[in-house]
Order: C-alpha cells, then sequence, then structure tokens
C-alpha cells in the first residue's frame, strides 16, 4: 500500500494516459472504428513497433481541443486520487497536427485540463513538448520552433520520444538547442531500446539533464560514475519497461542497482493503461519488488520535486507540501 506517500510524476505521455474507454467514447463521437486495437477493453499491441502503431492509432480520436482538455483533466484528476502532488506530461504537436489540431490549441487545451484539475484537486501540473524521433531531424525543429514562438506559462519543457533506433541523437542537436535557448528544461529518452552510448550522446550533445528510462546505462558503470557525479536524474518506468519486454521481470530490472549507487531515480508511469500500470502500481512496484521502504518511496518524491521543470517558487512550495504531508 502507497496510498498516504505522497507522489509526483514526472514522465507520461499525455496521449498514452488515455483510457481505452475515453479512446472508444470518441471513436464513437466520431464514427472511427478501435477494434484492431481495442479488445475487451484493453489496448492490443505485441511489441515497441506495434505498441507505438497502436498508440498512434489510438492518439488519432483526439480531434478537437476539447477532447485533449478532457484527456488532460481525467489523467491529472486521476494522478490526484493517487495522492500525487505534482505531475509533467509530454505533449506531442505532431500527433495533433495529423488531426488538424495546431500547437496552440493543444497546449491551450491541455493546460486548460490541468487547471481545472488543479482547481477540482490541487495538483500541480507543467507540460513538456516533445518531438517524435522516428520522424525525423525536420520534423523536430518544427516542434522547437513553435514551442520557442508561443510561449506558455506551463510549457517548461522539451523532450524526444518515439523509436531511439531511428536516427542518430546528433541529428537532433540544432532542435534542442532551439529549446534550449527557449529556455526549455531537457529531457530525452534514451537507453531504453539502446544502450549506454545513447544515453551519453543525449547528455553530451543535446544537453539533457534528465532521461527518459536510461535504464540500459547499467551496461556500463562508468557512465553510472559520471550520472551520479552529474546528478543526472533518471524517469524511471519500470512498469513499461517490463511490459515492453526490455527487460523479462522485475528480477532483471536495474532500478535497485541505480538506487544503490547514488543515482537519482524518479518513478513514472510513461503510458498507464498501454502497460496496465498507474503512478501508484509504479510505487508499489517499487516497494514489492525492489524493496524501497517508505522513505525511499518518500526519497523519490523528493527527487521528481528537485528535478521538476518549475520556478523556484512553485518548487518550494511542493517540497513544503511534501514535507508537511510525508
Ligand atoms: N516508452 C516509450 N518509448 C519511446 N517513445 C514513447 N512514446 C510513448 N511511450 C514511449
Ligand atoms: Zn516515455
Amino acid at each position: 500500500m502507497t496510498a498516504h506517500i505522497p507522489k509526483a510524476e514526472l514522465h507520461c505521455h499525455i496521449e498514452g494516459a488515455a483510457e481505452p474507454e475515453l479512446v472508444l467514447r470518441l471513436a464513437r463521437k466520431y464514427s472511427l472504428d478501435m477494434s484492431g486495437i481495442i479488445k475487451d477493453g484493453r489496448y492490443v499491441w505485441s511489441d515497441f513497433t506495434s505498441f507505438l502503431n497502436c498508440y498512434d492509432q489510438a492518439s488519432g480520436v483526439f480531434r478537437e481541443p476539447e477532447d485533449y482538455r478532457l484527456l488532460a483533466y481525467d489523467y491529472y484528476s486521476r494522478l490526484a486520487d493517487q495522492n500525487a502532488i505534482y505531475g509533467e506530461v509530454f505533449a506531442s504537436p505532431d500527433h495533433a497536427g495529423l488531426m488538424g489540431i495546431s500547437y496552440t490549441e493543444l497546449i491551450g487545451a491541455i493546460a486548460d485540463g490541468i487547471e481545472d484539475a488543479k482547481a477540482d484537486h490541487g495538483i500541480e501540473g507543467r507540460i513538456l513538448v516533445t518531438c517524435v524521433r522516428h520522424l525525423g531531424p525536420e520534423s523536430a525543429e518544427q516542434v522547437a520552433e513553435q514551442l520557442a514562438a508561443n510561449p506558455h506559462p506551463l510549457v517548461t519543457g522539451f523532450g524526444m520520444a518515439g523509436d531511439e533506433r531511428a536516427f542518430e541523437v546528433a541529428d537532433f542537436a540544432n532542435a534542442f538547442a532551439i529549446a534550449s535557448d527557449a529556455g526549455m528544461g531537457l529531457t530525452a529518452h534514451a537507453g531504453e531500446l539502446r544502450g549506454p552510448q545513447s544515453v551519453r550522446d543525449v547528455i553530451d550533445i543535446l544537453g539533457a539533464t534528465r532521461i527518459g528510462h536510461g535504464v540500459r546505462s547499467v551496461e556500463d558503470p562508468l557512465l553510472l560514475e559520471r550520472l551520479r557525479e552529474e546528478g543526472i536524474v533518471l524517469e524511471v518506468c519500470a512498469g513499461s519497461n517490463v511490459a515492453l519486454n526490455i527487460y523479462p521481470g522485475f528480477d532483471s530490472h536495474p532500478l535497485a542497482e541505480f538506487l544503490d549507487a547514488g543515482i537519482a531515480c524518479t518513478l513514472n508511469s510513461d503510458d498507464p493503461p498501454y502497460f496496465y500500470t498507474s503512478l501508484a502500481r509504479e510505487y508499489e512496484i517499487a516497494q514489492k519488488h525492489f524493496g524501497l521502504h517508505d522513505h525511499d518511496l518518500i526519497a523519490c518524491t523528493r527527487t521528481a520535486l528537485d528535478a521538476a521543470f518549475v520556478d523556484e517558487k512553485t518548487r518550494s512550495r511542493l517540497l513544503k507540501q511534501l514535507a508537511d504531508t510525508a
């Protein structure tokens, strides 16, 4: 049981947070057939590539800004129910753009959902705009340029998701430079499908201070030392890693090794209904499979707040809220 532990999430894709029920409801609204990707109320996929295809198809039901507002409100309300005080979501203008939703409509709608959830549940949220790696560097640069041209108080970071096997990290240096110049915090998926060099590259070439997943860093002791020394934060998503068979089970997952090595780790759900998880389940996995005690789980929440892409006043308030309630 972790209901009493205050939580924070740094790594969740807003499109990937869509419950099948919500996707089916919107599919009915737009007369779309989801029977190929949702069966018996669950998403159907078998490997990383089919997961991404399933994800893309389900994301196609968000066709009006109000659909994204509803999605964000639903996710943040669920998060608050799990005793989370803070959450960051990745938002993909590429996915929204395919459905005719502009960058500013997308951000405005998600921000409205976050503000509505804050008004109802007190939870704080921020948006990290993400590019999609397998769509290539030009799309990534366009996304970064839109971000730079349309500042929004809740947009505080830039990330890269998608298929890590596509292109090379250096191809995205320009996109990350644009986002960095716009004052964004930087994170990138790495060390999920590729090994330690991929993690080194996103730190050295993109300037990422946080790594999405980063779990395969465990294959290189020198990199582990570097992550610890430089305070690079791992956005660990153990349920996702096991569901996608990056590791066959929690027994072989490196979370405990990272913590023992003094590396800053946070606990995250990634794409909760796709991986049969939630933020609360990730805290429970950490407790049950990796032996974390209450104070270790609270430390993960503190690490997330320390690494959150928020202004210092908000960070102080959240840290105080954690100290007062933990
Ligand atoms: N686990 C993951 N890895 C890469 N891209 C993603 N997009 C959504 N979830 C992802
Ligand atoms: Zn992810």
